[in-house]
This record gives structure tokens, sequence and C-alpha cells, in this order.
């Protein structure tokens, strides 16, 4: 269970970006987090793991309270935290298999972690989960001479290899084409269930948050202004969301037959 209690984010000019959010998420549950830009998605997320260091207020995963660690404690801690990014953050030069791997670098000493030293079960498990992942026999592929949709997928294989209890992934499909941000959106929705990952997806794409997650967030300037399940969603709680008028002119993003348009 993730917990987060009246946390609040004031940035040092002074603008508050989160006033106070209180969410709870069970163990298992892949949860969409949407609303218009600038509403505080991305600082949601990042306060969560220390990304971005909350101004006040309770983030619990489990029993362990994280937002007063200490540097030490706080690395520890984000073992249990993996982070799947919009642009992938791999390292170009590295093969897949490398990318993968570097997943462990928080288990291994730091004299291994620069010599990219990994025990062979580590590299076994990094071979499944390539397969899991849909990337068998690409292993010694450099990541740049990937697709953006393979490149996610060696994202994904990478935040599994830190074996997390919690995912949070911010924007994982706006770079990519709509049939593959399905796919992608297919794979994560799949490994949660299979694995009870718990997961705070952060996404523009209506239309891809309704079809594959199992509860909707909205957040509109820092404040939870929905939260229910996707079918309660409806087009007309949408401009509740994303303020009405903005909102009427985009209503072909609204079309819901599967085909995932970034909004
Ligand atoms: N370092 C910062 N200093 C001051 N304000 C910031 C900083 N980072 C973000 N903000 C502001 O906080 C608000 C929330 O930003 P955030 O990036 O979390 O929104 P978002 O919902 O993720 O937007 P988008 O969908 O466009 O990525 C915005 O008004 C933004 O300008």
């Amino acid at each position: 269970m993730l917990t987060l209690q009246g946390l609040h984010k004031r940035y040092p000019d002074g603008f508050v970006a989160l006033p106070s959010v209180d969410l709870q998420v069970p163990r298992g549950q892949l949860v969409a987090l949407i609303g218009p830009s600038g509403a505080g998605k991305s600082t949601l997320i990042r306060c969560i793991n220390r990304l971005v260091e909350p101004t006040a207020g309770s983030v619990k995963l489990g029993d362990q309270e994280l937002s007063n660690l200490s540097r030490a404690e706080l690395r520890e801690a984000r073992r249990r935290i993996a982070m799947i990014f919009q642009d992938y953050a791999l390292v170009d030069r590295l093969t897949v298999m490398e990318n993968v791997l570097s997943g462990r670098l928080g288990y291994v000493s730091f004299l291994d972690s620069l010599l990219r030293r990994f025990p062979p079960a580590d590299v076994e498990r990094a071979f499944d989960l390539l397969e899991t992942v849909g990337l068998k026999g690409l292993h010694d592929r450099r990541a740049d001479a990937l697709s953006g949709g393979q490149r996610q997928r060696v994202g994904i294989a990478r935040a599994l290899m830190q074996q997390p209890e919690l995912l949070l992934v911010d924007e994982p499909t706006a770079s990519l084409d709509p049939r593959t941000a399905r796919q992608v959106m297919q794979l994560l929705s799949d490994l949660c269930k299979e694995r009870d990952l718990t997961a705070i997806i952060n996404i523009h794409d209506v239309p891809l948050a309704r079809a594959y997650t199992d509860r909707i967030v909205g957040l509109q300037a820092g404040s939870i202004v929905f939260d229910g399940a996707p079918a309660e969603l409806t087009d007309a709680v949408l401009p509740e969301i994303y303020g009405g008028e903005d909102w009427d002119s985009d209503q072909t993003h609204l079309d819901t037959a599967g085909e995932g348009v970034a909004a």
C-alpha cells in the first residue's frame, strides 16, 4: 500500500504545485494520473521517490515513511521503487543487456557497479525479463539501434530488474505511435497483474488510461478532482478535470475506439 497524506510541494520560487494531496493506492493497483499540462502530475510522482523533495506531508510505502529518510536510507528505500520515463533514459552506447542490468546497480558494490560486474543470477534474470517484454535475442543490440517501442520495453525490463514494489511511470507512451502505445500499456498492465505490482502512470492519453488501468485519478492545479474506476470517467466528467472550453475543442481525443491518440 502506498499512502500519501497532506503531501505539499512549494517550489523555491514560491509556486505551490501541490497544496495537499491525500491518496491511498493498494498493492497491485494500476493507477492513471491524468490532468491538464501543469496540473502537477510529474511533481506528484517525483515527490514519491523524492526526485522532487516534498515540502510537507507524508509518503508511506507499506510501513516505511519515505519523507524523512536520510540520503543513505533513501538510497536503500529507492530499490523498492522503479521509474519508467517518457524518453526511456537508456544509455545509448550500451547494449540492451547492459541497460537492463543497470537496474541492479543499487544492489551491487560500488566497484562491481563501476566495472559493470553482475552475478550470474542477475544476468539470467535479465535474459528472462527480455523475453517477458518481447525482446528475446536483442540483448547484444546497442540501445540506440532500437525503435521507440523497443527502447521503452528495455526501460520496463530495467525497472523490473530492481524487483520493485512500486512502479512510477512518467508518460510512457508520449513518444510512441498509437499502436505501439497500446502494446506498451498492455505490457505494463499484464506485468502489474502477474507480479502484484503497484503502479502510478502519469499519462496524457485519456483513452489509454481508460482502457488499461484499474483506477483513474484526475489532478487539477495540484488537487485531486476525480478519483474513480475508468468506467466512471465519463465524457461529462472530463471538463471538470481539464476545464470546459479547452476540452470542448478537443473532443476528437475522446474517441474511445481504442486508438490512443495523445491528447
Ligand atoms: N522547478 C520548478 N520551479 C517552479 N515551478 C515549477 C517547477 N517545476 C514545475 N513547476 C510548476 O509546477 C506546476 C506543475 O508542474 P508539473 O510538471 O508537475 O505538471 P504536469 O501535470 O506534470 O505537467 P505536464 O503534463 O505538462 O508534464 C507547473 O505550473 C510548473 O510550471
